[in-house]
């Protein structure tokens, strides 16, 4: 297929987002919105003067360098009208490139700084989805995010309100922050809850530590996906695990190149893994900070590892097994993205 003519299907392939941060989603001009509503100073008052303090550069070293970025995004995301209208907007940049459904994380306890409960900022957030789940004819449910960071109590809090909020708007749990300095031994018990609580879990893991972290975390925390998961070709072993337990991987090819996953494109797995057999799906982690699209995703994916347009097709299809979405829900997904592909002529 010629490069054009795979650009367009791209922009019109159903697409499905699995891992998206919240508060990585923020546009810059929502940033000066809320700031002037809430009388909030700033280091600049246009949109691109803004970005350098919320985007990653090419220089960026690691995880923590990565990270570092949300410290300036998360004071404007402290009352709920602010939370309810990223949410909103997340699907509305997702609906814009083509997908069906996303799946938005965000870790309640970091939005607690003004006395918003935990409960109430899942509540914000899953109102904003909504929102944008009519506004845009697609599907989103909430991740509610532990911090590896954060104390047992507050992610024992963050599992407890997530589980009230099961079938109503959120959908997993999820643990993300400083993978270095916290192996996910740490957090079993908390995970041992939301086990006992029935609800489904995903771990960032193999993205700034080894592949060892993949296997604890679907060991011994449950996760029935993993964020990332791109260490794993350091394992033979638990590649092989995971291979035979087609466990999905929320692969996040941008942003893993900007953390230091891997060192650079020659070395990222992802075609690799596809031909393999592993369960592949392609997200954005966070369209602000990474400076990416899902659609721009796509296209790396095409343009640097030759991905064709039924490979692409089965990456979505991947996505769409994969989610947290209850069945009727899913069934119809599946049927959504089904017809779309068939309509672009694609034959899986
Ligand atoms: O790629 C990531 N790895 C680990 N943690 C992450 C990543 N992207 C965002 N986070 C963190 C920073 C955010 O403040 C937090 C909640 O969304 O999750
Ligand atoms: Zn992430």
């Amino acid at each position: 297929m010629k490069q054009e003519r795979i650009g367009d299907v791209i922009r019109q392939l159903p697409k499905v987002d699995l891992h998206v941060h919240l508060d990585g989603s923020v546009r810059p001009e929502t940033v000066l919105a809320i700031a002037q509503l809430e009388g909030i100073e700033l280091p600049a008052y246009d949109a691109d003067a803004l970005l350098p303090f919320m985007q990653v550069n090419d220089s960026c070293q690691s995880l923590t360098e990565y990270l570092s970025k949300f410290d300036f995004t998360t004071r404007f995301l402290q009352t709920g009208q602010a939370l309810e209208r990223v949410a909103y907007e997340t699907v509305a940049q997702a609906a814009g490139h083509n997908c069906h459904y996303i799946e938005v994380r965000f870790a309640p306890q970091l939005h607690r700084r003004l006395g918003m409960t935990v409960e109430e900022a899942i509540h914000y957030v899953t109102q904003g989805l909504k929102r944008g789940e009519q506004q845009f004819g697609i599907q989103a449910r909430a991740i509610g995010i532990c911090m590896r960071n954060h104390s047992q109590a507050e992610n024992f809090e963050v599992i407890e309100a997530s589980a009230a909020y099961i079938g109503k708007g959120l959908a997993a749990v999820d643990l993300a922050g400083d993978e270095a300095s916290y192996p996910p031994e740490l957090f079993r018990e908390v995970f041992a809850r939301a086990h006992k609580l029935a609800i489904p879990v995903t771990i960032h893991a193999g993205e700034a530590a080894g592949a060892g972290n993949v296997y604890e975390a679907i060991s011994n925390l449950g996760a029935s996906r993993i964020g990332h998961g791109i260490r794993l070709q350091e394992n033979p072993d638990i590649l092989d695990m995971v291979l035979k337990q087609q466990i999905p991987l929320e692969m996040c090819p941008v942003s893993n190149i900007q953390t230091k996953a891997v060192a650079g494109w020659e070395t990222y797995p992802i075609r690799d893994y596809y031909d393999r057999g592993l369960n592949v799906t392609v997200n954005t982690d966070n369209p602000s900070v990474s400076g990416t699209d899902i659609t721009r995703e796509y296209r790396i994916l095409s343009e640097k590892f030759g991905f064709t347009a039924p490979e692409l097709a089965r990456i979505v299809m991947n996505g769409v097994e994969a989610a947290f979405l209850e069945d009727s829900n899913k069934q119809q997904l599946k049927k959504s993205c089904g017809e779309a592909i068939h309509a672009l002529g694609i034959h899986l």
